[in-house]
């Protein structure tokens, strides 16, 4: 049986805004989906799409406004935080906001250890610091005793993930750690990660608005628009046979060398409409539409054992219609 680490039901997550308070914003629609043990999952939308919201539910930091998440078979609400915030580590997108300028680097290294490990010697302190550090690739002796401003975005960077992984976390959730990294750097983070995940079977959260980042670390990959999960399913399957409309434009935006620049496809992506809670959130930008995709909100359906989509092109007959397609029905 599949060891669920995560089971998210029926997600629904409403912001009040305005002046008065009297609109809402709904940055979480009815989202569902599992993680599995072992899992690097991405999930991936453009800005506002609810990426970090999902993070900050499923970092207890917010609390759904319905649905529920289940860690390990039971309601997050129900779990201490304490032990939750041990087992479940983060990585956020800004490595320099997370240490204190005047303050030497050591400082945010032990402190987990201190809080949840009191019992340890500073020998014990230290040696499991060195064993972190190396692990990233830093060595203890280059990196202790100095200050934030004496390091890269990526050696902090390294230096974040190394305290999350000194507590012997289950989960890792990164929210865009390596959209404030210098893009060469970019890669050896993802490595990293990826040999967290191989050698440690830490579930990963990599949550990106990078299709290409999520492609080269994932084995999952959910697709979030306004909201709403598009597409859900094995990496491979989504970036090989991308169902989705909205999966197939982030496709066709990954830069590549052997094609131009198509300058009609950043105005479709910066292209704002109002979120459709009757019909399909993205039938606004979509080439396919239909008056069923304003009126009706499409189902997820079950494409391949491993392959969900939210499309009415996907319904009871299926089809598999492409962005370059000149069909509009
Ligand atoms: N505390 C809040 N109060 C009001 N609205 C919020 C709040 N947090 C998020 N939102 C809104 O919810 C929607 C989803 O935001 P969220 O930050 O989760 O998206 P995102 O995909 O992470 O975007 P980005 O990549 O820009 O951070 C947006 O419309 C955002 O303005």
């Amino acid at each position: 049986m599949t060891e669920f680490i995560y089971e998210v039901k029926n997600l629904t997550k409403a912001f009040e805004a305005g002046f008065f308070r009297t609109s809402k914003i709904v940055a979480l629609n009815d989202v569902t989906f599992n993680v599995s043990k072992g899992d690097v999952l991405s999930i991936v939308g453009e800005s506002g799409s609810g990426k970090s919201t999902l993070a900050k539910i499923l970092l207890k930091l917010e609390k759904p406004t319905s649905g529920k998440v289940l860690y390990k078979g039971v309601d997050l609400s129900e779990i201490d935080n304490r032990r939750y915030w041990r087992e479940v580590q983060a990585v956020f997108q800004d490595p320099y906001a997370s240490f204190n300028p005047v303050h030497k680097v050591d400082r945010v290294l032990k402190a987990p250890l201190k809080n949840y490990f009191n019992h340890l010697s500073e020998r014990d302190i230290y040696n499991r610091i060195k064993e972190a550090l190396e692990f990233v690739g830093l060595r203890a002796n280059e990196t202790l005793g100095k200050y934030p401003h004496q390091f890269s975005g990526g050696q902090l960077q390294r230096i974040m993930i190394a305290r999350a992984l000194l507590v012997d976390p289950e989960v890792l959730i990164a929210d865009e750690p390596v959209s404030m990294i210098d893009a060469s750097l970019r890669i050896e983070i993802l490595n990293l990660l990826h040999d967290i995940n191989a050698r440690r079977r830490i579930t990963i959260l990599f949550i990106t608005h990078d299709l290409s980042l999520a492609s080269y670390i994932s084995n999952k990959i959910l697709v979030l628009y306004r909201g709403e999960i598009m597409e859900y399913g094995d990496s491979e399957e989504v970036i090989e046979n991308p169902l989705h409309p909205y999966t197939q434009l982030l496709m066709s935006s990954i830069p590549q060398v052997d094609r131009k620049f198509d300058r009609k496809l950043e105005i479709e992506l910066e292209k704002i409409e109002e979120v459709n809670l009757v019909g399909c959130v993205f039938q606004p930008r979509c080439p396919y539409a239909r008056d069923v995709c304003i009126n009706v909100k499409p189902k997820i359906v079950s494409v391949k054992p491993n392959h969900l989509v939210r499309c009415h092109l996907y319904g009871e007959s299926q089809g598999s219609w492409r962005l370059n397609d000149t069909r509009k029905s």
